[in-house]
């Protein structure tokens, strides 16, 4: 099984960049895994809210095959301990899976298209994080979810 999260817009802060780079490299060691940036529509059109969620969800949904099983980030998810996150994500390894699909949303979050085609809905916390941060603290939560499959001690550090 692979794991992708898609993100939309480039990692501004260095700050934010540092910590996804460090994880990620961590991570490989672990599990097949990529973040995939889809473009800002921002940048490109003087667009309303909602424009901007459609346009993002059409985006999103393009880099989805039939087969993925997809999660969105959200704070109105279900909210787990980073223990039944990493069982969450063993049982899935467990099965024929191909791609397990994580979405953060853009600064006005997610359209009512991209809610439907979503399997699931993961929340991190009932705060609101910025969508960029969100990819930093997401990317540790899998290494460290990884981590705890492997025994390993970092979980207790
Ligand atoms: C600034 S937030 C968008 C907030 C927006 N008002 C909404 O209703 O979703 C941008 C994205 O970051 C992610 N996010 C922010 N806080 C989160 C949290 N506590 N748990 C999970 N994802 C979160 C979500 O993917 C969200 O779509």
């Amino acid at each position: 099984m692979k794991i992708c999260l898609l993100v939309i817009g480039k990692t501004d802060a260095e700050f934010v960049r540092a910590g996804i780079a460090e994880y990620e490299k961590r991570l490989k060691y672990y599990i097949p895994y990529e973040m995939k940036v889809i473009p800002d529509v921002r940048n490109t059109k003087n667009m309303s809210e909602i424009q901007q969620k459609e346009r993002e969800g059409e985006l999103l949904l393009g880099q989805l095959e039939a087969a993925d099983y997809v999660i969105l980030l959200d704070e109105k998810g279900n909210e787990y301990t980073s223990k039944a996150f990493a069982d969450f994500l063993a049982q899935k390894m467990l099965t024929s899976m191909k791609r397990l699909v994580f979405i953060i949303g853009g600064p006005y979050g997610f359209s009512e298209e991209v809610y439907k085609r979503a399997n699931m809905k993961i929340s991190l916390s009932k705060m609101t994080f910025s969508h960029q941060m969100v990819r930093m603290i997401f990317t540790e939560q899998l290494y460290r979810a990884m981590t705890i499959l492997k025994g390993e001690p970092y979980h207790h550090e």
